[in-house]
């Protein structure tokens, strides 16, 4: 992140500077926004770079407790430089929050610099799997920098001390989250696609119960049950996939337009960065505690790759942004487009359906038997229909609050659903636009078409009730579309085994006893027992402390 926040706020000389000394891991960078008392509230942060004109350089301070630099990543113990946020003071004036490139520790000896106080923030979640990283805390005592690492691509301060803001959206400082948030939809499907790999393989060998006359027991993987749970993580691995290319794609784009000064995609960006991060995030780590279920009590295990997995992916729900917090992000921008719509101002991009707002809020869904669900307009209209009449019911009810603020605050659960189904309909589109594609290998597009159809069929019955609720679908169309997700489950189990050996992990990178591409997990699981250090001895160590003179004690008691 110290390399995207050099990039994106950095000047062509400032570039030319330290983005060589970086990538030739000359100096080692963070990123450090969020404090102890602020994280969420970018424009909450406390720390200060107070302009000196006698010495033409920033003074950088910690004033209070709160303000000390809390939780960036490689801030603890390996990085010598960060990109500080802090908020700009000269002559007087408070300028708000700016990056600084600060260096942190000595580069003969690593030592903090005087005036810098650092450490690491301490073990977090899940047992030790994300203390690989050093995140970290960070004071300054009045720390002098020179003016020219105040990152100066949106504005500046002169030599005088003047602040200059330049003619580009302020929002801009913002650039390096939203970077990160659009490469953590492509995670979330890496993530996602390793859990669904390990519980469809092991499922597939998996027996319990079922034999007929001493047959073989059934395959876990044939239990309907099972493939309910199942085979939607699957699909939404794919889904998470499709949308996190696309979402790729929409960031190059603004950042080219951005090169130009077209700043007009700027909200698409990031209403799409933060609601499908916030989206595909909660998603996932959803499902990779549900693909631990899915395991059984071998999906306990350490060795099963999954605990390791989980603890390691949850924090993507709130680094990068909270998710809810991103979430109303979504929704605020939601609320400006359907007030916007009366003035005949045409919504764009993934807001376009929102222009049919005549058509959507009174459509009657034409679907009359389960076979209908495979068509995708009619998916697409029902999608479009749910968040669109989600979107105005909010939009209504603020309306007969006594402010618009109050109003967005009384109704924000309501608006953070209704985000959530503006962002499940991106993923939806995005899915259908792939499968119209053309797609190379024998029978992949079908494979692809049915993983679709239980994104979009499962998504739906998840949220039937927001269906319901604001009329877009009838009880029994809800219920065909349950019929119809039964009937693709049985089409996607024949290829289920396949459609996780197509992301073509290694055992390795997999790191799972149960996701072995061989399946030969009963006898890796007993081999790796042994491998468990309480089995160094025999005889446990404190046997003879503390069980002996237990058990002794309990012998003689019973002998009385
Ligand atoms: C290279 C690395 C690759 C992969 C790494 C993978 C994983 C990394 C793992 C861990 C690293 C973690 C790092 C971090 O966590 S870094 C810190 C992350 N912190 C946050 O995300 C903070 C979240 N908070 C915010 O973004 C802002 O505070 C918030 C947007 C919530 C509020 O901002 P503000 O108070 O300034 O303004 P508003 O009044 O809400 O909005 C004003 C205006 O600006 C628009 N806006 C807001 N944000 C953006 C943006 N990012 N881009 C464009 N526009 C933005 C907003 O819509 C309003 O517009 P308008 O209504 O038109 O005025
Ligand atoms: C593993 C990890 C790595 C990190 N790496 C970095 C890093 O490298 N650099 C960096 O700068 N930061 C980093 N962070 C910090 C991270 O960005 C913040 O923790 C995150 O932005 C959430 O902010 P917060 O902690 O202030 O949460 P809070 O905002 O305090 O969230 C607490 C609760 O308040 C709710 N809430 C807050 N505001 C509102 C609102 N307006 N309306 C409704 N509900 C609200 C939230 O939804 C949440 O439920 C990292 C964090 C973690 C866990």
């Amino acid at each position: 992140m110290f390399v995207p926040a050099i990039k994106g706020q950095g000047t062509e000389e400032q570039q030319k500077k330290w983005l060589p000394l970086a990538y030739k891991f000359q100096i080692i960078g963070c990123y450090a926004q969020t404090e102890l008392g602020h994280g969420s509230n970018v424009q909450g942060l406390e720390t200060t770079a107070t302009f000196d004109p006698m010495t033409d350089e920033f003074v950088i301070h910690s004033p209070t407790l709160t303000s000390s630099k809390w939780w960036p990543g490689g801030l603890g113990k390996a990085s010598t430089h960060a990109v500080v946020y802090a908020r700009l003071i000269t002559e007087g004036k408070d300028y708000g929050i700016h990056g600084f490139i600060v260096q942190l520790r000595s580069l003969e000896d690593h030592s903090p610099l005087p005036g810098v106080t650092l450490g690491d923030i301490g073990g977090k979640f899940g047992s030790g799997a994300y203390n690989s990283m050093d995140n970290g805390v960070l004071r300054f005592d009045h720390v002098r920098i020179p003016r020219d690492q105040m990152l100066m691509r949106l504005s500046q301060v002169t030599r005088e001390g003047k602040y200059v803001q330049s003619d580009v959206p302020k929002q801009l400082l913002y650039g390096t989250m939203v970077y990160v948030r659009q490469s953590i939809v492509a995670d979330a499907s890496k993530a996602l696609s390793r859990a669904v790999c390990i519980a469809v393989r092991y499922s597939a060998i998996r027996k319990q119960f079922g034999s007929q006359d001493g047959g073989p027991e059934t395959q876990v993987l044939n239990y309907r049950t099972q493939q309910s749970r199942l085979f939607p993580l699957l699909a939404s691995a794919y889904a998470f996939r499709f949308v996190g290319d696309w979402l790729n794609w929409l960031y190059t784009d603004v950042t080219q337009k951005l090169e130009v000064k077209d700043y007009s995609t700027l909200q698409e960006a990031h209403a799409c960065t933060a609601g499908l991060k916030a989206v595909t995030t909660s998603a996932t780590a959803d499902a990779i505690e549900e693909c631990r279920k899915l395991c059984g009590g071998h999906g306990y295990l350490n060795s099963s790759g999954l605990p390791e997995l989980f603890a390691v992916y949850v924090p993507a729900c709130t680094y990068e942004g909270d998710n809810v917090v991103l979430l109303l992000q979504v929704a605020r921008i939601l609320m400006k487009t359907v007030s916007q719509l009366t003035s005949g101002k045409q919504p764009v991009g993934t807001m376009a359906y929102m222009g049919k707002v005549q058509h959507l809020m009174q459509s009657k869904c034409a679907v009359k038997t389960a076979e209908d669900w495979l068509n995708p307009a009619f998916i697409q209209e029902a999608f479009e229909a749910r968040a669109l009449r989600m979107a105005v019911n909010c939009a209504q009810n603020i309306g007969q609050a006594s402010n618009q603020e109050e109003g967005f605050y009384e109704r924000s659960p309501d608006l953070l659903e209704a985000a959530v189904a503006h962002i499940q309909l991106i993923i939806v589109t995005k899915f259908i636009e792939k499968v119209h594609q053309d797609i190379p290998g024998h029978g992949v597009k079908e494979q692809l078409q049915n993983l679709c159809n239980v994104y979009a069929l499962y998504t739906l019955h998840k949220h039937l009730g927001d269906f319901l609720a604001t009329g877009s679908l009838t009880p029994k169309q809800g219920a065909l579309a349950n019929e119809q997700l039964g009937k693709l489950y049985a089409q996607v189990r024949p290829n289920a085994v396949a459609l996780v050996d197509a992301f073509n992990y290694t055992d390795h990178y997999l790191g799972s006893v149960l996701g072995r591409y061989d399946g030969n997990v009963y006898p890796a699981l007993y081999e790796e027992a042994w491998k468990d250090p309480l089995n160094e001895t025999v005889v446990p160590e404190g046997y003879h402390e503390y069980l002996r003179p237990l058990l002794k004690q309990q012998l003689k008691l019973s002998r009385l």
